[in-house]
C-alpha cells in the first residue's frame, strides 16, 4: 500500500489545525419549517483523515511518527476522524448495511415489536420515532462481548458478525495508537478500559426519505458514552457535527472510509484532554432513505471510569467524577442497551 504524508490527515497544518479550509458553504441554509433545525448556519468542512496502516509501520519510522502525530492532532483538536487504509473489506462493510437493511424492510412490525423496550437487561433493543423531534426506525443490540442478534434475516446475524469481529481488531489498535500519543505505554487504554471485555452496542438507524419525516430532524443533538463510536453509512448526507470551536459541519464520510468520533468515558478518562462532541442527523434535505450503523465501543460494563492521575495537575484539576460504565449507562433511569451519555452528570462545576 502506498501512501503519502499528505494523504495522513487534513488539513496538513498539523502545528495548528484551523476549521477555516471550507469546500463551501452554507449550503443547507436558510432553514424555514418550524420544525427544522435551530442552529441556520452549517458549513461542509474537511475533517481530518487518519491512515490507519500508516500508525503502524514499524520499518518506516518516520512515517509512523507523522501518522501518530496526525492522529494526536486529530483526536485533541476535533474530537473525530475518518479512517482509512483499516484493512476491513468492502465486502464486509456492505454486507453488514445490507444486512440491517434488511432486517428494517422485511421484518413485520410485530416481530420487530418483541424488542421494544421493557426489560431493563434487555440485549436488543428496537424502537421507531417519526414526530418533529426525532425520525428514524432503530436496532440497538449488545455486539460485544456477547453478540445478540434477532435471528432473522439469516444473513443478517452472519454479515454483522463478521464486522463486529473484523471492527474489534481495528479498535484495539487504535487503543494503542491513542495511548501512545497520549504519552502512555501501548496497552494503557486497553487496560483502563479492560476492552477485551468491553461492552459494545451496535446502534442502527434507518432515516426516512424527507417527504415521508416529519419536520428536518432525524436524530436530535447528543453526545454518545465510551471509548469511540465507529460509524459506517450506506449513503453520505445528514450527520452533523457540533465542532469544539462551537460550529455545525456536514460530515462526509468517503466510501470505504469509518468515521470514529470520541466518546464520553475516553474525555472522562483524560480529564477532559480529548472530548466527545455533540452531533444530530438532519432528514430534511435527503430524498433517499439512509441507514447507518454506529458501533459504541465502551469499556467492560462493570469498569470504573475515573481521570487517570497521568491528566490531572494544577493547571488541570480534576473535571470529572468517576463512575462505572454501568452507573452511566443507567443514570436517567436508562437501560445499559440504550446507550446514553450522562457526560453532563459526569462533569465536576469549576469553581
Ligand atoms: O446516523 C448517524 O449518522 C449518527 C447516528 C448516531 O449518532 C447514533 O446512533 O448515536
Ligand atoms: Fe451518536
Amino acid at each position: 500500500m502506498s501512501q503519502t504524508l499528505q494523504s495522513l490527515v487534513i488539513p496538513s497544518d498539523l502545528a495548528a489545525p484551523t476549521f477555516s479550509r471550507r469546500l463551501s458553504s452554507i449550503t443547507d441554509t436558510p432553514i424555514g419549517s418550524s420544525h427544522e433545525a435551530p442552529i441556520a448556519v452549517v458549513d461542509d468542512e474537511e475533517i481530518p483523515t487518519i491512515d490507519y496502516f500508516s500508525l503502524f509501520s514499524p520499518d518506516e519510522p518516520a512515517h509512523r511518527s507523522a501518522a501518530l502525530d496526525c492522529l494526536s492532532a486529530a483526536c485533541e483538536h476535533y474530537g473525530f476522524f475518518n479512517l482509512v487504509n483499516h484493512g476491513i473489506p468492502d465486502e464486509v462493510i456492505d454486507g453488514a448495511l445490507r444486512g440491517i437493511a434488511d432486517f428494517f424492510e422485511q421484518t413485520p412490525v410485530e416481530e420487530k415489536s418483541k424488542y421494544r423496550k421493557g426489560d431493563p437487561r434487555a440485549r436488543i433493543l428496537w424502537d421507531a420515532r417519526c414526530h418533529a423531534g426525532e425520525n428514524r426506525e432503530h436496532l440497538k443490540l449488545l455486539a460485544r462481548p456477547t453478540f445478540h442478534c434477532p435471528p432473522n434475516p439469516p444473513s443478517f446475524r452472519e454479515a454483522l458478525g463478521e464486522y463486529v469481529t473484523r471492527f474489534h481488531e481495528v479498535k484495539l489498535g487504535l487503543a494503542r495508537a491513542m495511548s501512545l500519543v497520549l504519552g502512555q505505554e501501548e496497552s494503557y487504554i486497553e487496560d483502563a478500559f479492560d476492552l477485551e471485555s468491553g461492552f459494545d452496542v451496535a446502534a442502527m438507524n434507518h432515516y426516512p426519505p424527507n417527504f415521508k419525516s416529519k419536520g428536518t430532524m432525524g436524530l436530535a443533538e447528543h453526545t454518545d458514552p465510551g471509548f469511540i463510536i465507529s460509524l459506517i453509512q450506506d449513503m453520505d448526507g445528514g450527520l452533523q457535527i457540533l465542532t469544539h470551536q462551537g460550529q455545525w459541519i456536514n460530515v462526509h464520510i468517503p466510501p470505504n472510509a469509518i468515521l470514529i468520533q470520541l466518546g464520553d468515558q475516553l474525555e472522562v478518562l483524560t480529564n477532559g484532554k480529548y472530548k466527545s462532541h455533540i452531533h444530530r442527523v438532519l432528514v430534511g434535505k435527503y430524498k433517499a432513505r439512509r441507514i447507518s450503523i454506529g458501533t459504541l465501543h465502551g469499556p467492560s460494563i462493570d469498569k470504573l471510569v475515573a481521570p487517570a492521575l497521568e491528566f490531572v495537575d494544577d493547571t488541570h484539576p480534576l473535571a470529572y467524577h468517576g463512575m462505572t460504565y454501568s452507573d452511566a449507562l443507567e443514570a436517567n433511569n436508562r437501560y445499559e442497551i440504550e446507550v446514553q451519555s450522562c457526560i453532563e452528570q459526569l462533569r465536576i462545576p469549576s469553581l
